[in-house]
């Protein structure tokens, strides 16, 4: 991992690395926060999962996050959300290819060829960090809409690699909204049966782990009724009786002014968890 930004930030560091991702076929950036304890030892991880039009850059100069993990002691790992260069599929518009990975391992041509962000944020990514940086196997997940909904499904499908997850205003059907049916049919073509495994709604139903899943939802947010959804998780869940945590936020949008207001209840939601 080569280093490309290194900034003194509340006792640690906040960095940003480039690499050669296996998973997806080309140079990757991630941000990487040492918390001011990585000096005695190992600590735990959370990944930050950014939403549609972000780069690893969005949540680590914009939600303040530092401040609370420089307190609990965690660091956070914040991928770019998704493969990016001059040989990676791409589309004009802002929710699909580039910025627009959605979580998922493409099956179609020519999203196939390198947009395996599920297989790179599971599986590669915390191979690379664990081996590189003092960071042990607790492990959290976290995101924001799009990041939200692939934090969500990170978690359901992998009982046992999670202590916690958290999001805010995820997107929790994306089989059922523009967004997600748009990018589902390009990454992993018409058959809607194969979307199941990147809906958290359906995966709710079968999930074998009863992690509680705490949920900030801004109510005077854009983008809830047509992309978010977040009642047909509270059905899901209440029907699974599945735990879960909403918190609704009346005033508050989509952005991440929104994020800032809540990252520090997210953080000590994933502190009690991990150093439990
Ligand atoms: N059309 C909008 C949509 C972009 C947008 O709102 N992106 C959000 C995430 S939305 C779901 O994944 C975001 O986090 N933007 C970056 C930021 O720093 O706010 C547009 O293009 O403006």
């Amino acid at each position: 991992m080569e280093r490309v930004e290194h900034h003194a930030s509340f006792g640690g560091w906040q960095d940003v690395y480039q690499h050669d991702s296996i998973s997806l076929g080309c140079p990757m950036k991630v941000g990487v926060y040492l918390p001011p304890q990585v000096k005695d030892g190992r600590v735990p991880v959370l990944y930050w999962l950014s939403g549609l039009t972000c780069t690893e850059q969005n949540f680590i100069t914009k939600s303040g996050a530092q401040r609370f993990a420089a307190e609990h002691g965690i660091m956070i790992v914040t991928p770019d959300t998704s493969p990016r260069g001059e040989s990676v599929a791409d589309d004009p518009s802002y929710d699909l290819g580039h910025g627009a990975g959605f979580y998922v391992n493409a099956t179609q041509q020519p999203w196939a060829a390198n947009y395996r962000m599920y297989d790179y944020v599971v599986e590669e990514l915390p191979a690379l960090i664990e081996a590189t940086f003092p960071a042990d196997d607790r492990r959290a997940i976290a995101g924001h809409s799009m990041g939200g909904h692939g934090a969500l499904v990170a978690a359901l499908r992998n009982p046992g690699r999670y202590r916690s997850v958290s999001a805010f205003s995820p997107i929790v059907a994306p089989s059922q909204a523009p967004w997600g049916e748009r990018a589902f049919t390009a990454y992993l073509g018409d058959d809607r049966s194969a979307w199941e495994q990147y809906d958290t709604i359906e995966l709710i139903k079968t999930v074998r782990e009863r992690l509680p899943l705490l949920i900030d939802q801004g109510l005077d947010d854009e983008f809830a009724d047509r992309e978010l959804r977040p009642s047909l998780l509270q059905a899901a869940c209440e029907a699974a009786e599945h735990p879960l945590i909403l918190r609704q936020r009346p005033g508050y949008d989509h952005s991440y002014y929104f994020i800032a207001s809540f990252i520090d209840e997210h953080m000590a939601h994933h502190a009690a968890a991990l150093f439990q």
